[in-house]
Order: structure tokens, then sequence, then C-alpha cells
């Protein structure tokens, strides 16, 4: 049996996954994100150990674990861990959503003027090196003691371990990477006052990084099993829905959204803010374009027009009445990165008039996140890369009615699929298997999963949604004028 644990931002979920991939239990523990100024985005590290060890504990007071063979890590990425000579956490750790740094990825661009073709991307404020560059500005004090920088699944491995080590897919997201090497690039690390001492070490996520401590495994009555690399989230999530292959794409419906597509080259469009990553296996890279509002407009739109839960809130847009104009709104309630990389960018409604009420808004909140999924997927597609087929997973996919709406917005085929809402932890738990299987193809602990329904554009919807997309866009271009930025 394997362990995979995800990090996520909402709570730390993990699951037992027996030889055949068979889910037999799963625990989720619920963390809280703490904004205590306009744009950050901060968690306190022990909250995540203790959240992870009582997800730990709740796995076994359910299931008999003494034939784990071996643990995955996967989490949020970006996040910014700091740790003194003696590991003790110096601040909360700042979040991939926080959107102070925009100041600093100028100046490290600046700094650095072949940044982008080192790491692929565009310097934005959610990635890690520009917020250690805030800490040196601004806590100069509390940068001068830090001595190791950990993404937050390998804090983790740190408390679980001893050991400070990180996977490809994850390190990209850093902007300390050079993504085409895969190794760290000494001119970024150095334009951040920082060397590859720092650093934790570099694997593969199919590798064997260290091993649990036995008064943990004892404690969460397993052997002292090998800890595997795993992956970012999203590089995880692709491993558990089965992507490895170029052609291969996801569209991730969580917190944020995030459009994925594998690539067996390192390709970048940094101009369009789309992400060039390492995947979680040797050899192999991925675009993403990320949204960092996508559900959780939902969720924050299900509160404000009073329609109480995000299934509620989608029963009413898929009712909403078709005969008058739409309104419009805006997903930017945390700012955007892709297409926009603007950390001031905020929520708007466009449109209104007496004809609509909370169905309608309901509906405008659906449709704005989808445009956004829908550029992010345009942008992408500039690289060149085109993927052949597009799973759909996350919390947000478990509706039909948005399924196919996303399908006639994009204009692309999507495939929703048995267990893809399993999420990351179920990709930390295949990597672990695939740690202990060297000798196997891929192929056979990777297969893609079981398909359940195909949603195909509806042409005329399609060309509708097209015009209104064009509206959303001049609404966004025609309002940031009034943003910071
Ligand atoms: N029945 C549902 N239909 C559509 N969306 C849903 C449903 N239930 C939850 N969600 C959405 O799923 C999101 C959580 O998805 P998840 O993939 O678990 O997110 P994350 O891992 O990013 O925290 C919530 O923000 C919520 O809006
Ligand atoms: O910043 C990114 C990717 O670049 C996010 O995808 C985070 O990795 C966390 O996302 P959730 O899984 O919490 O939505």
């Amino acid at each position: 049996m394997y362990i995979g644990i995800d990090l996520g931002t909402s709570g730390v979920k993990a699951i037992l996954l027996d030889e055949q991939q068979h889910i037999l239990g799963s625990h989720t523990e619920s963390l809280t994100v703490s904004r205590p100024h306009p744009l950050w985005s901060e968690q306190d590290p022990e909250h995540w150990w203790q959240a992870a060890d009582r997800a730990m504990l709740a796995l076994k007071a359910k299931q008999d674990l003494s034939s784990v063979r071996a643990l995955g890590l996967t989490g949020q990425m970006h996040g910014a861990t700091l740790l003194d000579n003696k590991q003790q956490v110096l601040r909360p750790a700042i979040l991939w959503n926080d959107g102070r740094s925009f100041a600093q990825c100028r100046t490290l661009e600046t700094a650095v003027p072949r940044s982008r073709q080192i790491t692929g991307n565009l310097m934005m404020p959610g990635f890690t090196a520009p917020k250690l560059c805030w800490v040196a500005e601004h806590e100069p004090e509390i940068f001068s003691r830090v001595d190791k920088v950990l993404l937050p699944k390998d804090y983790l491995r740190w408390r679980m371990t001893g050991e400070f080590a990180t996977d490809m897919s994850d390190a990209a997201g850093t902007m300390w990477l050079d993504v085409g090497r895969r190794d760290w690039s000494d001119e970024l690390l150095d334009a951040c006052g920082l060397n590859r001492g720092h650093m934790p070490q570099l694997f593969e996520g199919n590798q064997i990084t260290s091993t649990l401590r036995p008064d943990l495994a004892s404690r969460w009555g397993m052997p002292p099993v090998p800890v595997v690399a795993g992956g970012g989230d999203n590089a995880a999530g692709a491993i558990g829905v089965g992507l490895y292959r170029q052609g291969q794409a996801m569209l991730s419906l969580g917190t944020s959204g995030v459009y994925f597509a594998v690539s067996d080259g390192f390709l970048s469009n940094p101009e369009k803010a789309v992400h060039s990553f390492c995947h979680a296996l040797p050899n192999t890279w991925h675009l993403m374009s990320v949204m960092l509002s996508a559900a959780s407009c939902l969720d924050w739109a299900a509160k404000a027009t009073g329609l109480g839960s995000v299934p509620a809130l989608l029963d009413a847009a898929a009712g909403s009445r078709a005969d008058i104009s739409p309104a419009f709104f805006l997903p930017y309630l945390s700012g955007e990165r892709t297409p926009h990389n603007n950390p001031n960018a905020t929520g708007v409604f466009w449109g209104l008039t007496h004809d609509h009420g909370p169905a309608e808004l309901a509906r405008a909140v659906v449709e704005g996140v989808s445009f956004g999924l829908a550029d992010g997927m345009d942008v992408l597609h500039e690289t060149g890369l085109r993927p052949d087929s597009i799973t759909l997973i996350g919390g947000g996919a478990r509706s039909a009615y948005w399924r196919q709406l996303l399908a006639d917005i994009s204009g692309h085929q999507l495939d929703y699929r048995t267990g893809g809402d399993v999420g990351p932890a179920l990709g930390a738990a295949r990597l672990a298997q695939l740690s202990c299987h060297p000798d196997t193809p891929w192929s056979e602990i990777l297969p893609p999963l079981p398909l359940e329904a195909s949603y195909r554009p509806d042409k005329n919807r399609h060309g509708a949604y097209l015009e209104q997309r064009r509206t959303f866009r001049q609404i966004y271009l025609q309002l940031t004028p009034l943003t910071d930025v």
C-alpha cells in the first residue's frame, strides 16, 4: 500500500492506495488562510504540520497501515517557508496567491536580464524568488537569519525525515531553477542574496529522498518507509489522472483554476504569463495557465448573493433568464496571473439592469470564471502545444452544468473521468508506487482514469460566447488604468 499526502491551501488530505490503485481510505483536515494586509496571503507552517499529523492519525484509526511501502508528498506550490540555522520557522509562510512582491519582480528581471530564458517564466509575485527579495527589503533582520528556504510540502518532508529535499516540478515554481537543465541557477540565486546552500537537494518526483523517522512511523502505525520526492500539486494532480505524455492536458477547477499541458521538451510563452515548469517525471515538462480565483469565486458568490451553497448557485445559474442582456463578471478576486499578471486586478460586475437578480449574477460569475479559463487556454496554445485530450479535475468538475458550459465557452471537447476529484494526493501515492517498481513501464502504473463522459462544444453557443468573451476582455482592458499597475 502507498500513502499520498496533499498539503492543499484549504486542507491537508492523506489517502491510502493499494497495489491495484483502489483508494482504501482518505482523510482531510482543514486549514485557514490569513490575510493581514491587502495583497498578503499567509499560513503558519506549524498548522500544516499539525493538520498532516491529525490526518495521518485519522487514517490510521480507519485503516491498518502496517503494509505501507512508501509515502509521496504534494502540495500548494511557490510558498516561501523560511528556516534559521536551528531549523526554527522565521515568519509565516508567504503563499502562492500573495501579491505583495510586484515591485521586486521588476527589480529581479532587471538584475538578471536572462531570467525568462533560464526559468521559461515571467517573474510573477506568486513565485518564491520575488518573495525572498521582498523579505530582504522589508524584513532585513529576518532575511539575514535565513538558512533554508523550503516549499510547503518540503517543510512537511523535513518534519517527517529530517532531510532538506524537493522535486523538480515544485522547484521550477521558485524561479531559482534552470528549468531546461533541471538544476538550480546560481545566477538567479545570487541576485536574491542566496546560494545553493539555502536550497533543498533536487530529486525527480519518483525518486526516494529519505526515510520516515522511526518515532513517527510508530505513531502512525506503519514501517519507517521511504518518502518519495512527489510533486507540486498541479504536476501531482496530472500524474493522478495519468498525464505524462505530450498531447495530454487537464483543466483543474479548484481554489485556483489551472490549464495544464504536458510537453516532452522545454517550451515557454512568458509574455502572456504562461508558466513553464518541469513535470514530476524525468525528462518531461509542462506548461500551465493559472487563474488565481476559479471555483473560489463561486464560493464567494454563493455567500454574496445569498444563494447559500455552490450547488445552489450553479442550479440558479442554469435556470437564469436567457431573454435579457447578459451581465458580466471579472473573476479577479485575488488579482490574476495568466494572462494579465496583475496582482491589483479586482472582481467587477458590469452591465447590470433591473432585470438582473441573484440567478443572473450567479450565471455571470460562472461564465466570467469560464471566460478567464478560456483566455488561459488560448495563450497556452500560442506556444504551439495543442493537446489532443483535456481532462477536467477538481471540486468544480462535480457540476455537469459547468462541464458543458466550459466546453461551449472554450470550444474544446472536455473529458470527465471517474476519480478525477481525488486530486493531487492520488498522484503523490502513484509516484510512491512508481518508486517501488523502477523497472515497470510508467504506462502500467499511470493509466488514465476511466472515462465517465465527454462534453462536446455546441457550435451555436460557442459562437455566441466568442462574442461575449470579446466584451469580457474589453471590460478588463478599459478598467485596468483604474488599478495601480
Ligand atoms: N457540487 C459541486 N459542484 C461544483 N463545484 C463544487 C461542488 N462542491 C464544491 N465545489 C467547488 O470545489 C472547490 C474546491 O475544489 P478542490 O479541488 O477541492 O479545491 P482545492 O484543492 O484547490 O482547495 C470549491 O471552491 C467549490 O467552489
Ligand atoms: O499557484 C499555483 C500554481 O502555480 C496554485 O495552483 C497552487 O499550487 C495552489 O492551488 P490550489 O490547489 O490550492 O488551488
